[in-house]
């Protein structure tokens, strides 16, 4: 039988704990009704003792939320423990969650309390919790570096005191997953008490063991996992939500796991808390990186388009991604690309699919990504197809704004190659000129724009142009990375129709 666990989101306390992760009033109050809208049980919505910000934002979130439970965390002082009663008690369901530092080098060097004034101090504050309170979590701060004897006694003397849910953090992300489970396992071995109330763990990331090690407690009797939203919190962050849940809803033959969580929420709430804290999450973050559901390669993309399984563990729709995304690139074949094709509308025979595959290709290795509007591109340059009497084999340009620019440009006719040199107001102006000299004809041009018909850095230019020759107007178009290149393209192009015109199907 599937064992259930309670997810309690820690996004806006320990995740605001980030660097550059802070949030004012209405961001809490939206991420906490996302948070809501996705299911987590408990909302830890701050510390309210720690500022009147954060105070008033606990307060506005335990007046919003109706159907998790709502907490405020609270160190083992009175004061503390008042204000987070003041913030949290408009909730429907309210809880306190306390915490004293129980490892000796905390409890040494922070705190500068013996463990017994420790014990003592967890014991009073539970204690005085729980007058206003039913609902209350204890958690020994660095657990995973404490003493499991000292923790079993502390943790039965607190649950007496009246605690219902009993944290074992892995503060500062020392743990391993084997040890996490035989170090929570020995505590329950050793306590008379904790098999009566709630096990949380809490894990932060900074071996990037946070996820393996929450799921292995589980095993040790964990009921409760403590998580953020795209893993954020203190230094390397906390366990990530996403990850926890969507390991516990595909693994869930050899996990045994579920929760209440709405998977379909997670890509939304993931890009909620982006837009309100500005920090994007690395593009290869399990589940919701913007990579997580590409295939770029060929060999894949042709797999998931057989049979998406192939490749796919999870559907991108599990987590509220309307589909998965293949990307062209120069990794990619020729299943993904004709797929692509069909998509845009484009149905070619063998041999058009062949010569725009191989464009493509061409592309691609002077290009990061291949967009649509590149394809659209190539398909539309091959569609009406003039006889290429001349061809751009290759060109050097000498030019600066010292300097009269020279253009050094290399046509191929049939098995001629021929080369010319021009100068020229600019290196456009210089090219044109020697391919000018180059097909011995009389020409103006009339009309010159170039445009990026992609976005980036690396997008393709294209140049459009018209020339005119004995009265009449040709145009020309060449795509490029290179905009001298595609405007030597467009030139040629417009040339070779020139060309076409006056010396008939028959001369080429
Ligand atoms: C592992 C965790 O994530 S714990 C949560 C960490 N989060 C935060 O600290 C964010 C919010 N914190 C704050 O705004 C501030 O630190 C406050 C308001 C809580 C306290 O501020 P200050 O009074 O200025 O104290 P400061 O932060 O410098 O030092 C912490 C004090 O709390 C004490 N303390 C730390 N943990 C506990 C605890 N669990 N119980 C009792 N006292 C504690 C320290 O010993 C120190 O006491 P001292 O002032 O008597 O020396
Ligand atoms: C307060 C506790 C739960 C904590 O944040 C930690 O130990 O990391």
């Amino acid at each position: 039988m599937a064992k259930q666990i309670k997810i309690f989101d820690t996004t806006l306390r320990d995740g605001e704990q980030s660097p550059g992760c802070s949030m004012n009033l209405q961001e809490k109050i939206q991420m906490a009704k996302q948070l809501e809208l996705l299911k987590v049980d408990v909302i830890e919505a701050g510390f309210a003792i720690a500022s009147p910000g954060d105070f008033t934002s606990v307060k506005e979130i335990a007046k919003h939320i109706k159907h998790c439970t709502v907490a405020s965390l609270a160190r083992a002082l009175p004061k503390d423990i008042d204000a987070a009663w003041e913030a949290i008690k408009y909730a429907k369901s309210p809880r306190i969650h306390t915490f004293i530092a129980t490892s000796p080098i905390h409890m040494k060097y922070k705190l500068q309390m013996e463990p017994e004034e420790v014990l003592e101090n967890a014991v009073n504050i539970v204690k005085y919790a729980k007058k206003y309170c039913e609902d209350i979590e204890f958690s020994a701060e660095d657990a995973t570096r404490s003493n499991p004897e000292f923790l079993a006694m502390l943790f039965d003397k607190v649950i007496k005191a009246g605690a219902t849910v009993i944290n074992i953090p892995d503060t500062v992300g020392y743990t391993t997953p084997d040890e996490y489970y035989h170090f929570i396992k020995t505590i329950r071995e050793k306590s008379s008490q904790l098999d009566k109330v709630d096990i949380s763990v809490h894990c932060h990331n900074d071996l990037g063991m946070a996820v393996a090690n929450t799921l292995a407690a589980q095993k040790a009797g964990a009921t409760q996992f403590e998580c953020t939203v795209n893993g954020i919190g203190e230094r390397a962050g906390n366990a990530a939500l996403e990850e926890i849940v969507m390991a516990m809803h595909t693994r869930k033959d050899v996990l045994g796991l579920y929760c209440n969580i709405d998977t379909t929420q997670i890509v939304r709430t993931s890009k909620l808390l982006s837009t309100i804290t500005g920090v994007q999450v690395q593009p290869n973050k399990a589940i919701v990186g913007t990579n997580a559901f590409a295939h770029e390669s060929g060999i894949h993309q042709h797999g998931v388009l057989q049979e998406r399984t192939t490749y796919e563990i999870m559907t991108p729709e599990s987590i509220g991604l309307s589909q998965n995304k293949m990307v062209l690139g120069k990794h990619s074949g020729k299943h993904a690309f004709e797929d692509r094709l069909k998509i845009l509308g484009y149905e070619l025979s063998k041999e058009e699919l062949s010569k725009a595959f191989e464009q493509f290709k061409e592309l691609a290795d002077k290009k990061k990504s291949i967009y649509d509007k590149d394809i659209e591109a190539i398909v539309t340059r091959n569609t009406i197809v003039y006889p290429e009497v001349y061809k751009l084999k290759r060109f050097v340009i000498n030019s600066g704004n010292t300097i009269t620019s020279t253009a050094t440009v290399v046509l191929s006719n049939q098995d001629r190659v021929i080369e010319e040199v021009s100068i020229g107001d600019g290196p456009v102006d210089a090219a044109f000129k020697a391919v000018e000299k180059i097909a011995g004809i009389e020409i103006t041009l009339e009309d010159y724009g170039l445009h990026s018909v992609t976005e980036g850095k690396d997008a393709q230019g294209e140049a459009i142009l018209k020339l005119k020759h004995d009265e009449k107007i040709y145009t020309g178009r060449g795509l490029s990375t290179d905009v001298v290149e595609a405007s030597i393209k467009a030139y040629i192009s417009a040339v070779n129709k020139i060309i076409y015109e006056i010396e008939g199907i028959n001369e080429v």
